[in-house]
């Protein structure tokens, strides 16, 4: 019978602090030559101790490292990766509200990085999930019914004034022309907002998509299952109703998924409730950001949250004429 290591037969799990300086900014640190994943970038924290509450595990080790106290935290993402050697659970959290000054304790360089600029910076391959969580907002508007281009323009407006900067496009009841016609008003708009948008249309051909070059792609399940490689088109997630589906989107280095229904939802009726219990023991598997989906209202974010989601998707919270 094969022996595992007894390193390998435990996870180790890792309070890792992801701390904002209120401008856009997270401060990173350089993991010393000799430790495990030595001489690269990373998060400050550590390991939780037998008996410590993730809060108290990262409060103490920010302040040996960093001499900060954390005042405020709240999840950005869960992450468990097998290095081969060790597996390591990282319990991410954004540091919102901390005192102190930071610096380096133990001698390691520091570094205040905006957002937008991490992917410039080599950090461990367990990482790269904390990354996309960090360049994706909580929320994600998924365009609704319409009966005219009038309303389908106000809705989305209402939308974007609101302060949704990821919106997905999905009309499949138009035609491809249409489609295209409506991705590029679309496209306009969300422009303006700052925010991006993602075209959700199986078999768009490829001549018609060249045409609009919007932020990214959203794939629905079926794709998803035929789909060999990402595709060379930006921000790209996928519909995931399985562990399976989760599994193969992370495999092919998707960006996001959603994860449905969570709730009874009215756009698939007949689909049955997977309930909260059920989407966190699957998100906490997943090994990227994942939206809750299906009968969520913006009041269910901070329980999306609590269970280890990005955030939430909807169409009926977001989409409506003022
Ligand atoms: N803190 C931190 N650890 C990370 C990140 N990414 C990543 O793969 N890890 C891994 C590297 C290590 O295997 C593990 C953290 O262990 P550590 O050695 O830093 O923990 P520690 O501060 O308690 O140190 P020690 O007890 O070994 O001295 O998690 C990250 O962004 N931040």
């Amino acid at each position: 019978m094969p022996t595992i290591a007894p390193e390998r037969a435990k996870t180790i799990h890792v309070a890792v602090g992801v701390v904002t300086d209120g401008e856009g900014r997270v401060l990173i640190a350089k993991r010393p030559e000799h430790a495990h994943q030595g001489g690269l970038w990373e998060f400050p924290g550590g390991k939780v101790e037998a008996g410590e509450s993730l809060f108290t595990a990262l409060d103490r080790e920010l302040f040996e490292e960093l001499d900060i106290r954390v005042l405020a935290t709240e999840p950005v993402i869960e992450i468990i990766h097998d290095y081969g050697a060790k597996v390591v659970r990282l319990d991410v959290h954004r540091v919102s509200r901390f005192s102190g000054v930071p610096r380096g304790k133990e001698g390691q360089p520091l570094l205040w990085v905006r957002c937008d600029d991490l992917p410039g910076y080599d950090f461990p391959a367990a990482n790269a999930p904390i990354l996309q969580a960090l360049s994706l907002p909580d929320t994600l508007c998924i365009t609704g019914s319409f009966a005219s281009e009038e309303v389908f323009i106000e809705c989305l407006q209402s939308a974007l004034g609101k302060g949704l900067s990821l919106v997905q496009l999905r009309a499949h009841e138009l035609s491809d022309e249409q489609y295209l016609v409506l991705a590029q008003k679309s496209l306009d708009l969300c422009d303006q907002a700052g925010a991006r948008l993602l075209l959700n249309r199986r078999c768009l051909p490829e001549s018609l998509r060249e045409r609009v070059s919007a932020h990214g792609l959203h794939l629905d399940n079926t794709s998803l299952a035929n789909l060999a490689e990402k595709p060379e088109a930006g921000l790209v997630g996928a519909s995931c109703h399985s562990l399976e589906d989760l599994q193969r989107a992370a495999a092919l280095g998707l960006d996001y998924a959603t994860l449905s229904p969570v709730a009874a939802t009215a756009s698939h009726p007949q689909a049955a409730p997977m309930g909260w219990a059920r989407f966190a023991e699957l998100v906490r598997q997943a090994k990227l950001p994942v939206y809750a989906l299906g009968g969520m209202k913006q009041e269910d974010l901070g329980k999306a949250k609590a269970s280890g989601a990005q955030g939430i998707a909807a169409i009926r919270a977001f989409w409506a004429a003022p």
